[in-house]
């Protein structure tokens, strides 16, 4: 496909993702359609659609309205390439710009320049302080592609070593021992030796360095209670835990066995559907569901479809699970989200302090997207002595 070619699908795709589609199914369902697109041309396409998704407001208002070909030709104008090279009314390509669209003056507003909805700026300046418009103009550009390197089967340069072998160059990252940022041949990871071996695992830098600081029990087992896909849960094994999995929605922990294996840690692994009355763990892990914020590179949907309802449910969500957590833990609970905002982690763990006997805050950290990962906020609740 020649580029304007490309251009025209994501705009083709976009559209569908404004109408309430949501980006994989469009993505997926339009290679369906389209069998004369090669991989090249479907990693082209996604580059512009999440993009245009993570550019959202912004590009809309350089390309002259909230369409798929407002939000492509606002990403091309905001890149400084001439529209007239990808809108060329060819076959297959797109009908020239108009003069109208053309003249789109861009974004005025704050939230518009930041790609935000307004009603979270407050919200978002209140928790990021001086650093919020850097940390909101990093997450409009693609994530940086990180590995964590399986430290049960060799150390960080082994896993290193053997992936360059295979054309993919990492350096280490600097938040965590185990953490390998790809600098090179990120898109033969999935295919590579290294990877279907187990060596390495594809997981962000800041939930690696989360996952290590979570205390590993001398005895018995750590309950992972919102495990989903078992990002945490493997990082922790790898780093000799002994993991219960468990999560409301038993389906999001269908390929934690096979990963497991895969990396040579099944034995160390158990997943449940429900936990036994009475049980009670060292260590609960709540990686709770909460508005996604620090990882809105990632996934840019959720920066337009969260609401201040949504947000008001996911705390109280958030609350809930930190009680349940104080039943089932007989010593530390780590409390852990991938948001920026305050209310879904400062306040809601100083609430939860204030609110239930016998609990203290022994860590707290926060991490920023400028940091080299995604925003990430962990904190390590013990029990008091004698509580
Ligand atoms: C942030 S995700 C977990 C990500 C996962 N720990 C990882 O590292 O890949 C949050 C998970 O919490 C689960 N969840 C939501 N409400 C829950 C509840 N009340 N009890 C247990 N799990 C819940 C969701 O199904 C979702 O899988």
């Amino acid at each position: 496909m020649t580029p304007p070619a490309r251009a025209a699908a994501a705009v083709e795709i976009l559209d569908r993702i404004l109408a309430g589609g949501p980006a994989e199914k469009e993505l997926t369902n339009w290679a369906r359609r389209s069998r004369f697109a090669g991989s090249k041309d479907r990693a082209a396409i996604r580059d512009i659609v999440f993009d245009g998704l993570r550019r959202r407001r912004s590009a809309a208002a350089r390309g002259g309205g909230e369409t798929g070909r407002g939000i492509v030709l606002g990403l091309l104008r905001e890149r400084g390439e001439a529209p007239s090279d990808w809108f060329t009314g060819g076959t297959y390509a797109l009908p020239p710009a108009t003069d109208e669209e053309l003249s789109a003056t861009g974004p005025v507003t704050e939230a518009e320049t930041l790609d935000v909805p307004d009603w979270l700026m407050t919200d978002l300046r209140r928790s990021l302080g001086e650093d919020y418009s850097p940390v909101l103009n990093e997450l409009r550009a693609r994530a940086p592609v990180t590995l964590r390197a399986n430290i049960a089967r060799m150390d960080r340069a082994a896993a290193q070593a053997r992936l360059s072998e295979e054309g993919i160059e990492t350096e280490p990252h600097p938040l965590c021992t185990t953490a390998l940022r790809v600098t090179e041949g990120a898109r033969k990871i999935r295919n590579s030796n290294a990877f279907i071996d187990g060596l390495v695992e594809l997981q962000d830098a800041a939930s690696q360095a989360a996952a290590a600081m979570i205390p590993v029990p001398e005895h018995g087992a750590i309950l992972d209670y919102c495990a989903g896909g078992g990002g945490k849960a493997l990082a922790l094994a790898a780093l000799g835990a002994t993991i219960v999995a468990h999560d409301a929605d038993p389906i999001r922990m269908r390929d934690i066995p096979e990963r497991a294996t895969r990396a040579k840690i099944g034995s160390k692994v158990t997943v449940v559907k429900r936990i036994l009355e009475g049980e009670r763990y060292p260590v609960v892990v709540l990686d709770v569901p909460c508005s996604g914020s620090g990882a809105w590179r990632r996934q840019p949907e959720a920066k337009w479809s969260l609401t201040p309802d949504r947000l008001d449910e996911l705390k109280d969500v958030q609350a809930g699970l930190l009680r349940r957590a104080a039943a089932l833990s007989s010593g530390a609970i780590a409390y852990l989200t991938c948001s920026l905002l305050r209310a879904e982690n400062e306040e809601q763990v100083a609430q939860f302090v204030g609110d239930t006997h016998g609990w203290t805050i022994r860590e707290e950290r926060r991490f920023s997207p400028l940091e080299g990962g995604d925003g990430f906020y962990a904190a390590i609740l013990v029990r008091e002595s004698g509580a």
